[in-house]
């Protein structure tokens, strides 16, 4: 008899990512040398795939679909945790997401304890704190990829999340299957529901913890997951997750052939001094200029994380509505100003 249809169907979404990774390993060139050892530096035969671990049921899906596919590939398979050290007992539920896992035959594992700093909500702070940890035991391990285990269920969530902030469809492309620095990180469940992992935790009779977070109404994936969803689904029927999950994909393809025309677009508007020609932004469609003009703030020096829609509209002024008005003060002490027909974006 096969596996239950859950095990089946995780087990097959990690085998393709393997795959993929198997393939990219195989097919690229040997590190180049440095300085202090040169000559290309070999490569491991066999590369190692880390899962990032919550002690979650998605993540305890996927750790044991990687313990299984992993070895039958030759790949060699590791585990982190992270311990967030925001509620007491953190660094003992740690401890057993490590046995756990090293029960599962991963090795390495290890958990990471970090301190999560204040500033741009509690969320976001410990999701950086998060990555930060997962980038550099990914490192230190040598790692060809770390596996995340986001949903469907987490990708709607991200949708609708990117939908509320009302900032174009890069917001509504979601999580991507591909990310982080050389493609790093890798979501194997991300066309898959939460409710398949956790049925395949439960018929591989493995312990899942669930974190009080996910259902605390203060934050505001929890309220969407347990009470905002639940209400769509209702009123527009169950295909809604799926439906969003799409539209993510769509968002995104779109989302990066705009970025993709910016790119050239702004190679043509820029003049000899470094400013941008007002008359040629003025002729692109709205979305292509806002994008340069993003772009051109960036590369100024404003922060990403810091820079938003409203922000981009405030400077696109300068070019559809001008009046003569002011420069206008963007984030990271970057100053938008017209000069007669050129848009200067520079710091100070
Ligand atoms: N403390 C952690 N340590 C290691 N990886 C983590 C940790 N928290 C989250 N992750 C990784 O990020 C993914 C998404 O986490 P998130 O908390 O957003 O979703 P989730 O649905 O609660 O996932 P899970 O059920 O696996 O906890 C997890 O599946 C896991 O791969």
């Amino acid at each position: 008899m096969g596996p239950h249809p859950a095990v089946a169907a995780i087990r097959l979404a990690v085998r393709r990512v393997l795959h993929d990774i198997l393939t990219e390993h195989t097919s690229t060139p040997d590190t180049p040398g440095t300085a202090d050892a040169p000559g290309p530096r070999e490569r491991p035969a066999s590369p190692l795939v880390l899962v990032a671990c919550s002690g979650g049921a998605d993540s305890m899906a996927l750790a044991s679909a990687l313990a299984f596919e992993a070895p039958r590939l030759g790949i060699r398979a590791g585990g982190v945790t992270v311990d967030h050290g925001l509620q007491p007992g953190s660094d003992l539920r740690a401890e057993e997401v490590v046995l756990r896992l090293r029960e599962l035959g991963l090795d390495p594992v290890e958990s990471a304890a970090v301190r999560v700093g204040r500033g741009h909500g509690p969320e976001a702070a410990a999701r950086d704190a998060r990555y930060a940890a997962l980038d550099a035991a990914a490192v230190r391990h040598g790692a060809a990829a770390v596996l995340l285990g986001h949903t469907r269920d987490d990708q709607a969530e991200t949708v609708l999340l990117g939908l509320a902030r009302g900032s174009g469809i890069r917001s509504l492309s979601g999580m991507a299957a591909v990310s982080g620095a050389g493609g790093r990180y890798r979501r194997p469940f991300l066309q898959l529901d939460r409710q398949t992992a956790r049925k395949a935790c439960m018929v591989q009779s493995l312990p899942v913890w669930d974190d009080p977070h996910n259902a605390d109404p203060a934050y505001t994936r929890s309220r969407l997951r347990h009470e905002g969803l639940p209400a769509l689904e209702k009123a527009l029927g169950k295909g809604v997750v799926e439906a969003l999950a799409r539209t993510a994909q769509l968002s995104r393809d779109d989302a990066d052939a705009l970025d993709t025309w910016a790119g050239r677009a702004e190679a043509s508007v820029r003049d000899a001094a470094g400013g941008l020609q007002c008359a040629k932004l003025y002729a692109l469609p709205s979305a292509v200029r806002r994008r340069i003009l993003r772009r051109a703030a960036i590369a100024a020096g404003a922060p990403a994380g810091s820079l938003f829609a409203r922000h981009i509209e405030e400077v696109d002024r300068l070019i559809t509505g001008w009046r003569g008005q002011g420069a206008i003060n963007l984030p990271g002490k970057v100053v938008a100003r017209r000069q007669g027909g050129r848009l200067v974006i520079r710091q100070g």
